[in-house]
């Protein structure tokens, strides 16, 4: 559905901001894309939009390229990206924004009530954005999205500003949107809510996806360990055993629970507190970026 062949892209002030990345993504999944501020996340859904031009390699979406200005508005129909703020009217309703964005994607409009509903946008939709509070906004934003019905939709910082209820109902609608066969590709700095209900997501680091994490994936359980409250010698056996430093723990494999439990045990015989998990995508970020 998208693909990303071999693109690099520089600006004159930043060097590879892209660097020979490709990707292949189908529909019907919800893929995160997570780095540090500054790192590429949005040029790269620029170059997906064609709003910027890699300097190598190319963009097919549907088999489609952006060779010629046809293809370009037919691409066009497949994507709706994310409008940021600035971009709405704010003496128009949000009624009449969805409706514009509708039109604009040839949906139908006879299923916008039904979504005003499900973002609980009734008792504002009607009103001018002016009045609008800045998760309003968002949410309204969103919905354009929505209404768009685009079989692609890029979402970038879409939780920003979203209090917890609402994240809860828009990754809801995220969820019917997957089921319906659209590939959502976020940007989203908001981790435990990406690890909740992304199918994958790409880490990027220096032009490129220095990892993938399939969070739904059976991954192995660790135990893990703050450093700092063991004992320097039993630290340092600990770190024999294979236990790798991340964000501040220790995490071992918990298949060796017998060798470490010993390790744990303070001088009046209890044990100092750990825990039993999968790595988290904090502690995948911790790993790819580093401490703050
Ligand atoms: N039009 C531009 N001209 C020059 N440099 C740019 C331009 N757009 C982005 N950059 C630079 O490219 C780098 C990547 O920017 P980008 O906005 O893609 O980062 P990001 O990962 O989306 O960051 P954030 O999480 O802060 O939104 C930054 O160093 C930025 O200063």
């Amino acid at each position: 559905m998208l693909t990303l062949n071999d693109i690099s892209l520089d600006f004159p002030t930043k060097k590879q901001v892209i660097d020979h990345l490709s990707l292949a993504l189908d529909g019907g999944q919800i893929v995160g894309l997570v780095a540090p501020n500054g790192t590429g996340k949005t040029t790269l859904l620029r170059v997906i939009l064609n709003e910027l031009q890699p300097k190598e390699g190319s963009v097919t979406i549907d088999g489609l390229q952006y060779t010629s200005q046809a293809n370009a508005r037919r691409i066009h129909r497949k994507l709706c990206s994310f409008p940021v703020q600035d971009d709405l009217f704010n003496d128009l309703s949000g009624l009449a924004h969805l409706r514009y964005y509708c039109d604009s994607w040839g949906a139908d409009r006879a299923k916008l009530p039904a979504l005003i509903e499900e973002l609980q946008m009734i008792n504002y939709v009607k009103n001018p954005v002016h009045t609008y509070s800045l998760g309003m906004r968002q949410r309204l934003c969103f919905a354009m999205v929505v209404a768009s019905d685009a079989p692609i939709m890029l979402l970038d910082e879409l939780m920003n500003g979203l209090d917890p209820v609402n994240v809860e109902l828009v990754s809801k609608v995220l969820l019917r949107l997957k089921g319906q066969g659209k590939l959502l590709l976020m940007v989203s700095h908001l981790l435990p809510n990406l690890e909740a209900y992304a199918d994958q997501v790409l880490f990027m680091q220096d032009g490129r996806f220095a990892l993938t994490v399939l969070p739904k994936d059976a991954r192995p359980q660790f135990l893990r360990v703050a450093t700092g409250v063991l004992d320097g010698a039993n630290e340092a056996k600990l770190r024999m055993l294979g236990a790798t430093e991340i964000g501040g723990a220790l995490f071992i494999d918990s298949a060796r629970v017998a060798e470490v439990a010993p390790l744990l045990k303070k001088a009046d015989g209890s044990l100092l507190p750990f825990a039993i998990g999968p790595q988290s995508l904090v502690d995948h970020y911790h790993v790819v970026y580093g401490e703050a």
